[in-house]
């Protein structure tokens, strides 16, 4: 009986008997209709936390289903699929010690997956007269190896202009028969170098290619091994919090990207991590995926967290909340602003923010830790589906910069006049050759400059913790009164989409992409389109003592913005200063102008834009829409920096923030400043509401 894959991603469990017989506590597993089962529930014995929580997957295959069973309802459809020159893709994840492995390699006295889909798929090719041949790689710290290679060579992921993704330097072997194959799988762990010490735990993938007779069709069947999901808080684990959270950020990557691809979002976060960059082409279009849930029999709070996330993705994204998900919202809102501070102890952190917390999280377990780790887990669900689209976002908004800056530095080789006011001078070839080799460095930047980390894609990793980039553009034009618009690159920024799909990526082989620098969360405050906000806080009451409401601010950005439109038609840069400038030298130039110290001020603020010539190709309406676009984003700036910096009572004073989500937004920044307007989505506020309340507060500047 063969099972109807209409998803994208099939989402089923496997169960890896017990090991311990007198244990008591074990998962529940409700098929409706034996196996002809088109969903099961999952759940776990009243005796355990969050017992009452259970879980919906296509399938659940218990230990007394052999594994054989799995190959036949479940890859056989995929195997023709990839006959036909598709790829599919079969990827076990779970915590350690599931039976990842087992179920993918098998042992002596059960064949594994893998080894029953080669012998089908070597029938089928011999059939057909298609060739076979199989690669064999490691994911491990964001750095893929070729296993097949005698010294681990490392793979190169490279995208092409059209978004196809070359793996190179991934040996392909041609395999014949079943034999052959197997000695070259199992024979692995003795020809290769040991690891690395300290251990490192890695992602292990087998591809097999199937080239059709003619060759005008290549399928791939790709089977992947995840690393364990382990909680970076545990103190006994073999591997240090920061080597634990890693992993975790690249299963958490893949399984965004399983979820976006079930829920059809238009888009999917791929480029979250090495592995999702590299499998790109194998997860995308109509591909289909296995994602088989390792369980192991008995409760562990590690299989409870996993199989939360695999019946989200199951579900394909089903954001219709029935009255149990808000209940359970419900009761997480008040936990969370209840005890927010335990409660964010248990709480997945963003990797660096794990960095900054893992001594504080070793010093507190509670006698509560195994309830509050339950709602947790439900809300690192949520908040990790929030993570991806923020990250994802983050990372878009990255690119985008990352384009805008690579043509500023196209220009700058034809005029020679960039500066970058970064804490250390940098070469002119260290920027260039920096733009070529891209992507996870930006990732690595991210590490280090949590607020900006849109910003600085354009920094050596070194320079990364306080760098902004300074983009010069001059009128080339006008050769002989060059002006100058120097503006330095804010959190907050939004760049052009056209610009950012033309760049195209190199990543370096030796690239480490291993931090977490994702801004918003998706936070249980449940408020409904539409809702008057202005209720929860209508009162904007004078404090003398406080900040200046923001009205007052955004009054003073628009008259800054006013004086540089002036400034800008009026500065003529002394001689001195037309070759590149320091960051002293900008000073020293701005005294000798008028702008005041305010305008510096302002400039810091702005996010990058394409600077508008102030020449004769402006139009009074060019200049009137670039300088009120320019309004429009210092305003957006200055709003966020507001809602990163401000106290409590001041945040009140903005429109539609009351107590509750004051307090949410001094929680959640604390771990991840918010960068854009939609990251303020994660305290329960939708896109449309945001943009109402931004409409307003800029509204009554001229009230
Ligand atoms: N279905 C099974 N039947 C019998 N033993 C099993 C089964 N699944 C796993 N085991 C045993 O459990 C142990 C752990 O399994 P395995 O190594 O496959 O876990 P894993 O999830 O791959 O671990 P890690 O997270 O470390 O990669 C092994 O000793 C394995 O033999």
């Amino acid at each position: 009986m063969e099972t109807k894959m209409t998803k994208l991603v099939r989402v089923v469990a496997r169960v890896k008997p017990s090991t311990d017989p007198s244990s008591t506590g074990s998962i529940l597993i409700q098929k409706p209709v034996g196996e002809d089962s088109e969903t099961v529930t999952i759940s776990f014995g009243v005796q355990f936390a969050g017992s009452k929580d259970s879980y919906k997957l296509d399938y659940c295959y218990e230990e007394s289903e052999a594994t054989d069973l799995i190959l036949t309802k479940e890859i056989k459809p995929l195997i023709s699929s990839v006959f036909e020159g598709r790829d599919a893709n079969v990827i076990a994840h779970g915590a350690r010690s599931s039976g990842k492995t087992h179920l993918i390699q098998g042992n002596e006295s059960e064949f594994g997956l893998a080894i029953l889909t080669m012998s089908e798929m070597l029938s089928m090719a011999e059939e057909k007269g298609n060739s076979v041949s199989v690669s064999v790689y490691e994911v491990s710290q964001e750095i893929v190896y070729d296993l097949l290679d005698q010294q681990k060579r490392v793979v190169t992921v490279l995208e092409g202009a059209q978004g196809k993704i070359q793996l190179k330097g991934l040996s392909q072997v041609p395999v014949k028969s079943l034999s052959e194959f197997q000695n070259l799988y199992f024979g692995l762990k003795k020809t290769q170098k040991l690891s690395s010490d300290p251990p490192v735990r890695s992602h292990k993938g087998l591809m097999i290619h199937v080239i059709s007779a003619n060759a005008d069709s290549h399928g791939r069947m790709n089977f992947l091994d995840m690393a364990g999901y382990e909680d970076s808080r545990k103190q006994n684990s073999a591997l240090g919090p920061l080597e634990i959270a890693r992993i975790n950020k690249s299963i958490y990557a893949l399984q965004n990207v399983m979820y976006a691809l079930n829920a059809n979002e238009s888009h999917v976060p791929y480029r979250e991590s090495k592995l999702t960059r590299m499998l790109k082409d194998c997860l995308q279009g109509c591909n289909r995926t296995l994602l088989i849930t390792c369980l192991p029999r008995e409760f562990s709070q590690d299989s409870f967290y996993m199989l939360n996330l695999a019946s989200r993705i199951c579900q394909g994204g089903n954001r219709a909340m029935n009255n149990t998900t808000k209940k359970k919202i419900n009761g997480l809102e008040k936990s969370v602003s209840l005890s927010s501070a335990a409660q964010r102890r248990q709480t997945p952190l963003t990797v660096s923010a794990t960095n900054r917390k893992q001594t504080v999280l070793r010093g507190n377990v509670t006698e509560r830790k195994t309830k509050i780790n339950t709602a947790a887990s439900a809300l690192k669900a949520r908040k990790l589906f929030g993570e991806a689209n923020d990250s994802a976002r983050c990372k878009t908004s990255s690119k985008k910069m990352e384009g805008k800056a690579k043509m500023t530095l196209k220009k700058e080789i034809s005029t020679s006049k960039v500066i970058l006011s970064v804490q250390a001078s940098s070469s002119k070839e260290e920027v260039c050759s920096y733009f070529t080799v891209t992507d996870s460095q930006s990732s690595l930047v991210e590490e280090n400059s949590l607020a900006y980390s849109c910003s600085a894609v354009a920094m050596e990793p070194s320079y990364s913790t306080s760098v902004s980039l300074s983009s010069e553009v001059v009128d080339t034009t006008d050769k002989e009164t060059p002006r100058k618009h120097e503006e330095k690159v804010s959190g907050a920024t939004q760049c052009d989409d056209a610009v950012a799909d033309k760049v195209q990526i190199v990543e370096s082989g030796v690239e480490r992409d291993d931090n977490n620098s994702v801004t918003g969360e998706d936070l249980p405050l449940v408020v409904n389109e539409g809702e008057n906000l202005d209720k929860e806080n209508n009162s904007l009451l004078g404090n003398e003592t406080a900040s200046p409401p923001l009205s007052i601010r955004l009054q003073n950005l628009s008259n800054n913005l006013k004086s540089i439109c002036k400034i800008s038609n009026q500065l003529s840069v002394p001689e001195k200063y037309q070759t590149p400038f320091t960051e002293s030298q900008a000073e020293e130039a701005l005294e000798h102008s008028d702008i005041t110290a305010e305008a510096v001020v302002s400039l810091e603020l702005r996010t990058p834009e394409k600077s508008m010539p102030s020449n004769v190709d402006c139009t009074p309406w060019k200049t009137y829409s670039a300088h009120s676009s320019k309004l429009k984003n210092s305003a957006v700036g200055d709003y966020l920096k507001f809602i990163n910096t401000a106290g409590k009572e001041d945040l009140k004073k903005l429109k539609g923030i009351g107590e509750k989500r004051a307090t949410y937004i001094v929680e959640l920044r604390d771990e991840s400043p918010f960068h854009t307007l939609d990251d303020l989505q994660g305290i329960g506020l939708s896109a449309k509401q945001v943009k109402g309340l931004l409409k307003k507060e800029i509204g009554d500047i001229f009230d």
